[in-house]
């Protein structure tokens, strides 16, 4: 299969990354970071959360960031919904995209969202139902598609059963999180393989952490594969608060380089992305985990 000739890239620096993130950050702060990334050309922003305070304090301010933040008519601006309280609180907010998230494994699920995955599937078809109704989009996730950090292995048929679910319920697209970053290019590309069977590539995603320094050839594996929207962290950050150890995303700059190497267009600007990550990673007081920003800084 050839490569495909432009690439969307799905920036959740705002949300995966700094939901990890243990001391405050104000809401000017998170809107600068949000309105950098738009103006450097990404065209879709993950922004925040409506999920419990209690489980995930860090996204407690997501309402105040989206009624603040300069929104561009070409951007698409998306937060994550758990359930249908999330969702009334994000169409209180303006939100006009959504994403929903299941696991492949069980135990993850219970650690994340407190219920079993059949339970989850269950929780998110009034999601759906809503959010149709107000003509919302909804984006699905299934993590822990690579390995778990609780159960270990996990069969791609697995990963297939669940992406099936959430695009036969309405999900325009499902990504795919490597969340503890465990996979390899082989791994990924039969992972899409044989979810491919069950969801046309072209509504599939690749969302995988670094944490063992896989990210970019899991990343080139997928795209001979097929697939062209990739999940990715400015600075690469991020973590997982239910996955011990584990690292950020991989770095928006990082697949940036990688992509325009391949003559891929994303439409981002390169520079301004690496200027994005080293202002919020200054904010953070944490080194820039993109590598590539790294050595344009000449850090
Ligand atoms: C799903 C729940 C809510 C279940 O949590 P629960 O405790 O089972 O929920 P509940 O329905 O029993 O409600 C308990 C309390 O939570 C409140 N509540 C209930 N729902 C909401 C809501 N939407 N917004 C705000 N508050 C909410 C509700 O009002 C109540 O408040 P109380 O009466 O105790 O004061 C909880 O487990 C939760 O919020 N989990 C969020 C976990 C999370 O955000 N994880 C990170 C995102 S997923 C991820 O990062 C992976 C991904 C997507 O990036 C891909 C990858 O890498 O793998």
């Amino acid at each position: 299969m050839s490569l495909p000739a432009r690439v969307r890239l799905v920036e959740v620096g705002p949300r995966d990354g700094l939901q990890n993130e243990r001391q405050p950050i104000g809401i000017a702060d998170k809107v600068r970071l949000v309105d950098d990334l738009s103006a450097a050309g990404l065209g879709y922003i993950e922004v925040g959360s409506f999920v419990s305070p209690k489980w995930v304090p860090q996204m407690a301010g997501s309402a105040e960031v989206f009624a603040a933040i300069r929104q561009r008519p070409a951007v698409t601006y998306a937060a994550l919904t758990p359930n249908l309280q999330g969702l009334e609180a994000a169409l209180q907010a303006g939100v006009r995209e959504v994403a929903v998230f299941a696991a492949a494994s069980e135990s993850f699920s219970r650690r994340n969202i407190n219920c079993s995955i059949s339970e989850s599937l269950a929780r998110f078809v009034p999601v759906m139902d809503a959010a149709r109704r107000h003509g919302v989009r909804v984006r699905g996730y299934v993590s822990c598609v690579l390995g778990c950090p609780y159960d270990g292995h996990i069969e791609p048929e697995q990963v297939a059963a669940v992406a099936r679910e959430l695009h036969g319920m309405g999900c325009h697209e499902v990504s795919l999180g490597d969340t503890i970053g465990v996979g390899t290019a082989s791994a990924a590309r039969r992972l899409f393989e044989v979810v491919g069977r069950e969801v046309p590539r072209e509504r599939l995603a690749g969302h995988f952490h670094d944490t063992y320094g896989q990210a970019l050839s899991n990343i080139y594996a997928s795209l001979l594969e097929g697939i062209a929207v990739f999940d990715s962290s400015v600075a690469g950050l991020g973590g997982c608060p239910y996955a011990k150890g584990a690292t950020g995303n991989v770095a928006s700059e990082d697949v940036l380089y990688l992509l325009q190497g391949l003559g891929i267009e994303t439409g981002i600007d390169l520079r301004a992305l690496v200027d994005a990550g080293q202002r919020i990673s200054t904010v953070l007081g944490k080194d820039n985990g993109s590598r590539v920003a790294r050595a344009l800084l000449g850090g």
